[in-house]
């Protein structure tokens, strides 16, 4: 496989899975490439379910291979929210900084202790003819009381890496794209690449 479409319009996922599929020799176009594909609606109750839903929508349109990524936050003082709502978590009109925003305001009093956090990630694999492999990864962190940097995208400024003692959006991309959840559950995919793909599947 020369190049693989990932059914997403959020250039930030775009950059992420650009690089990391570029050190696999593999090119990657998304849906900015294919403007005619409609959104679907995320009607799933979780990241699986909407990275399914995503990849097979695609998948179906485009008649050839697609990964979808569906991601988003789960803060523990907030029992688990924004979860598989963190893209509209300030309202359907997509906006990282109102997000952001909401959610300080949210965690507003809350110390630093309490204010874990992970962010999931789903990726699917739809292939058309094949049932679709879904694998996830999360990525453990802490919200900070204020965004720091300007890296990364969506609620990176204001999620705290312990063990790089920094926020997801002060790490270079090289760094982020090694912890990430994203390249966590890349990783896993490529475990399993050969069984999701098919000795046959592929001849390219
Ligand atoms: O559905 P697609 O078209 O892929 O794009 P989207 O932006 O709507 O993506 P999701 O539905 O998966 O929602 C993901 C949310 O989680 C946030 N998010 C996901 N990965 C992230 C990351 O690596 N860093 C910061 N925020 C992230 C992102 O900003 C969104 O608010
Ligand atoms: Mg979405």
């Amino acid at each position: 496989m020369t190049e693989i479409v990932i059914a997403t319009k959020n250039a930030g996922k775009v950059r992420e899975f650009a690089a990391l599929f570029e050190k696999r020799g593999i090119e990657v176009k998304s849906l900015l490439d294919f403007p005619d594909v409609p959104d679907v609606e995320e009607t799933g109750s979780t990241f699986a379910e909407n990275a399914k839903i995503k990849a097979e929508a695609a998948a179906d349109r485009l008649r050839r291979p697609v990964i979808a990524d569906d991601s988003g936050l789960a803060v523990d003082a907030l029992g688990g929210r924004p979860g598989v709502y963190s893209a509209r978590y300030a309202g359907e009109e997509k906006n990282d900084a109102r997000n952001i925003a909401k959610l300080l305001s949210e965690l507003e009093g809350v110390p630093m202790e309490k204010r874990t956090a992970r962010f999931h990630c789903a990726l699917a694999v739809a292939i058309p003819g094949r049932p679709t492999a879904v694998v996830e990864a999360t990525c453990d962190g802490y919200i900070t009381e204020a965004p720091r940097g300007e890296g990364g995208f969506g609620y990176d400024p204001v999620f705290y890496v312990p063990e790089r003692g920094k926020t997801m959006a002060e790490l270079a991309p090289d760094e982020k794209n090694v912890i990430s959840h994203r390249a966590k559950a890349l990783a896993k995919l490529e475990e399993q690449w050969d069984d999701i793909i098919g000795e046959k599947g592929e001849s390219e």
